[in-house]
Order: C-alpha cells, then structure tokens, then sequence
C-alpha cells in the first residue's frame, strides 16, 4: 500500500515527542495501518537535541508545509491561535488531512475549521488536544455513541494538577512547581493559560461539543484558577473529608449546560480524588453505560505523541473511505446542521453546594448573624467549624453549605462581607459530590 505521508509542523515537546515515537515505532504503526506512515518533512524553528533529522526534508517555514504536493497529512504542533490557525486553514485549503494537538485553536476557531475541513472532505483530528495522551475524545465520540451523556467531569489540566499536588504534600511554593512543570513541558507558552484555567476551559468547550452535539462555544464557558487556593483551604478541606482538584464540568439539566472550569472539593473517597501530578482523568455518565472513568498522563512530550500518532493511524486508515462514511469530528454527524440549540447556562442559574472561609472578628452573635443571612438566602448549612481566637485575633469560620443556585450564594455573600464583623471577603470554593445519581 501506498504510505501516508506526514509533514510535521513544530518540534517542541509534542512535536520532538511525536517524530521519535513515529520514528521508534515505525514498523509497528506500519503494520497497524496497513502502511508505512513516513516523515516526509519537519517545519522547526530550532533544533531539537532530541531528535535525529538525518535524511529529513527540513524549513523553516510551516506554510511550505501546506502547500507541499508530496505531503498527505499536516500535523500542526506551533501552538497558539494565529499561525496555527492560518497554517490549518491553508493546509485544508490544499486538501491536506490534519492533526492537531491545539485545544486552543479547537475551542475557539474549531466551528470554522470543521466546516472548511468538511467542504474539501478532509478529517481533522484533535485527539491529544484533550487530556493528552488519554483517548478519551475517541471514548467519549465512538465508544460511547450510543449514550445519551448526562455530564462529564474531570481534572483536565495536568500542569495544575501537577501544581496543587506538589504543594499539599511537600509544602512546596505555588511558584516553584510551575517553574518545574514548565521545565518538564507540561505548561502552555504562556502558563497562565493552566493556573487561570483557561487552558482547562479549551478542554471542556471540546468535550461539551462532542458530549451533547452542541457547536463549540469556549466564549460562554464558566472560567476560574487555581492561584487563588489557599493552603488554610485545602488543609480545612481536608478537616472536612473532602481535597481540592480543579475540575472542568459540563452538566445537562432542565435549563440547558453548564460549562464550568473551577477549583472543586470533592469527597476523598471519589476514584478522582486520588488522581495526582501530572495526570488527568475524566469521569463521563452516560444513561445506558452508567459512570466510566478515563485515566492516564495529560501532558507530556511521548505521552502527548500517543494520542498525535493514534490520529495519525486513523487518518491512514480512513484517507481511502469516502468523507461521508468517516468519524464526523465533533461526534455528531454534518457540521452545524445537526448541532443541538441547547443553552450554555449563566453561572448564576447553576446549582452546587459551598465551602465558605470567612474571617470574623471573635464577638457574640457573629456566628448567628451569617447564618441568618444564608438561612434568609434560602441556604440550608450543613458543616461548620470555627477555630479558637486567640485575644484579639480574627476568628476563621468554615463553613459547608447545602445545594443552592449560585445567584443565592452571591447574594448571601455581598451581604456577609458588608457585616462589620467581617473582614475582608469570603472565600467560596464550590463542592461536587460526583454521585453517580447526579
Ligand atoms: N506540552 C504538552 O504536554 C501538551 C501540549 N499540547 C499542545 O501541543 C502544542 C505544542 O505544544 P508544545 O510542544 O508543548 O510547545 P513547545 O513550545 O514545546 O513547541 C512548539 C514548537 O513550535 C515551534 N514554532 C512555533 N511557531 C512556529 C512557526 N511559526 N514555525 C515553526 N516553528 C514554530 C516553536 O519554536 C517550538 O519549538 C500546543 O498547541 C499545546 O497546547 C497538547 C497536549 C499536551
Ligand atoms: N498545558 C497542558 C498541556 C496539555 O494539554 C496541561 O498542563 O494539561
Ligand atoms: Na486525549
């Protein structure tokens, strides 16, 4: 058979990682697909000590890349939204198939490049765009094809993972472990992207689309770090029976979806809970298969290459099949015909429970003062613990509250922090149960 040939674009980490496993393993993916998958030529900015490009076709410049007559498939690996995004368009546009490894060009340029993919029947595939290495794009959009999903959660950032796990259990500083994620590749160019959560939002707005055949709406998706997590919070949380991972969770309800990206107390005895570093895990609950769990490295250069070189086999497999017969990309078939109107829901209209830390100055009634406020708030309390004031201290209050929409909670809270026995504002950390009931 005829081999399938691949330009790669980038030689970074993902890049750097995705040449050598293609390299590595070439006999083996050969036989996989039925034919040899070849490097016809590396688009780099720098070398990469890495990799050994004796015998590659190499440039400079991505665009060549493109155009070149003797490539099959583009593999985009630049990053970013601009180039990576021109670079994608005009390798369609030559009627290259594509894989790509950019969650951030996905989420916010994907409803474009799906339709301009599907007018010239090229497949563009996105698998390490989510959860790197884990498969869990092809889970969730053919092994759980015949679900209807009722939510997905799940710790999709492996930098901020990697971040909240090393400072719980060495103490470390917030800042010292994203230099060493940086340093081990896991970060975004601009790492703000995963302790901001914007990163983890990209994920979601992906696996939303491909959950509930929604079109890509990054823009509407619910967006908080972890910069603000406090190491009181997550030793209270602790106290509480519960630990903080961030988490990105869509939910289908009455109202339409929720898109949320933030940190999260969950239950220590959730399988999710216990998902520590670098790795990622998505819980998916789907009406006939029940909760399933997908687990494995987020981030990472061969990691990440497994699922760049699994899309690359099934791009060898499907580049004969006609383009209607192929995997559509976002689950569902056609591109925007088929999409579900479903509503992304405002925060405020979405239901969860609540840790709150407030500090308090150490009188009599202060205590009862807030809760009648998230009583009259329609807020029922289910844990509270305050901490002894030494004499003239601020007194911190713990508390864990009951479901309640979060346009009650922020109410609660704007009225909380104008007692003047409050000093300055609340923390709120929202609580998942994960119950397989939800
Ligand atoms: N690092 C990771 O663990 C993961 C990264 N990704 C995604 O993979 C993509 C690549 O990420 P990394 O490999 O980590 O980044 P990186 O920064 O290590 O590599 C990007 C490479 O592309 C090169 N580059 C950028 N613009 C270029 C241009 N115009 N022409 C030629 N070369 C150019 C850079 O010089 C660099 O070597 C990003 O979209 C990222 O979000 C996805 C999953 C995991
Ligand atoms: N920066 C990302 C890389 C993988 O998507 C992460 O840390 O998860
Ligand atoms: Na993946």
């Amino acid at each position: 058979m005829k081999p399938v040939r691949v330009g790669i674009c980038g030689l970074g980490t993902v890049g750097g990682g995705t040449f050598n496993v293609l390299t590595r393993n070439a006999d083996e993916i050969a036989r996989r697909a039925g034919r040899p998958l070849v490097i016809e030529q590396v688009a780099h900015r720098s070398i990469n000590p890495a990799c050994d490009l004796t015998g590659i076709r190499t440039t400079k410049d991505v665009f060549e890349v493109a155009t070149n007559p003797d490539i099959d498939v583009v593999v985009e690996l630049i990053g970013g939204y601009d180039v990576a995004r021109e670079l994608v368009m005009m390798a369609i546009e030559n009627g290259k198939h594509v894989v790509t490894a950019n969650k951030a060009l996905i989420a916010v340029h994907g409803n474009e490049i799906f339709k301009a993919a599907h007018e010239k029947g090229v497949i563009v595939a996105f698998e390490a765009a989510v959860a790197g290495g884990i498969p869990v794009i092809k889970s969730l959009r053919e092994g759980l094809g015949a679900n209807r999903i009722s939510w997905v959660a799940g710790i999709i950032n492996g930098t901020g993972n990697y971040i909240l796990t090393h400072m719980r259990d060495e103490g470390r500083a917030f800042e010292d472990v994203l230099a060493e994620a940086q340093a081990l590749g896991y970060a975004e160019a601009d790492p703000t992207f995963d302790v901001e959560g914007i990163d983890a939002a990209h994920k979601l707005t992906i696996l939303a689309s491909i959950a509930y055949g929604v079109p890509l709406q990054f823009e509407k998706a619910y967006t908080e770090g972890i910069s603000r997590v406090t190491a009181e919070d997550v030793e209270q949380a602790d106290n509480l029976g519960y630990i903080i991972k961030h988490l990105g969770i869509s939910k289908r309800t009455g109202d339409g979806l929720e898109l949320r990206v933030h940190p999260t107390l969950i239950p220590k005895e959730r399988l999710l809970a216990s998902v520590h570093g670098v790795k990622n895990a998505i819980a998916v609950m789907g009406d006939a298969v029940g909760p399933t769990l997908y687990y494995g490295a987020g981030a990472g250069d061969e990691p990440t290459a497994s699922a760049v070189v699994a899309d690359l086999l099934d791009v060898a497999r499907d580049i004969s099949t006609e383009h209607r017969y192929r995997t559509p990309y976002l689950a569902f078939c056609g591109v925007t015909d088929d999409c579900d109107e479903l509503p992304i829901m405002p925060m405020e209209d979405i239901t969860t429970a609540y840790y709150l830390r407030l500090l308090a100055v150490d009188r009599p009634g202060v205590l009862a003062r807030v809760a009648t406020i998230l009583s009259e708030e329609g807020i029922s309390i289910e844990a509270l613990i305050q901490k002894e004031a030494t004499e003239g201290e601020l007194v911190p209050i713990i508390l864990l509250t009951h479901r309640t929409l979060e346009k009650h909670m922020n109410e609660a809270i704007r009225r909380i922090e104008s007692l003047a026995d409050i000093a300055g504002s609340v923390t709120r950390i929202r609580v998942e149960s994960l119950d397989e009931q939800d």
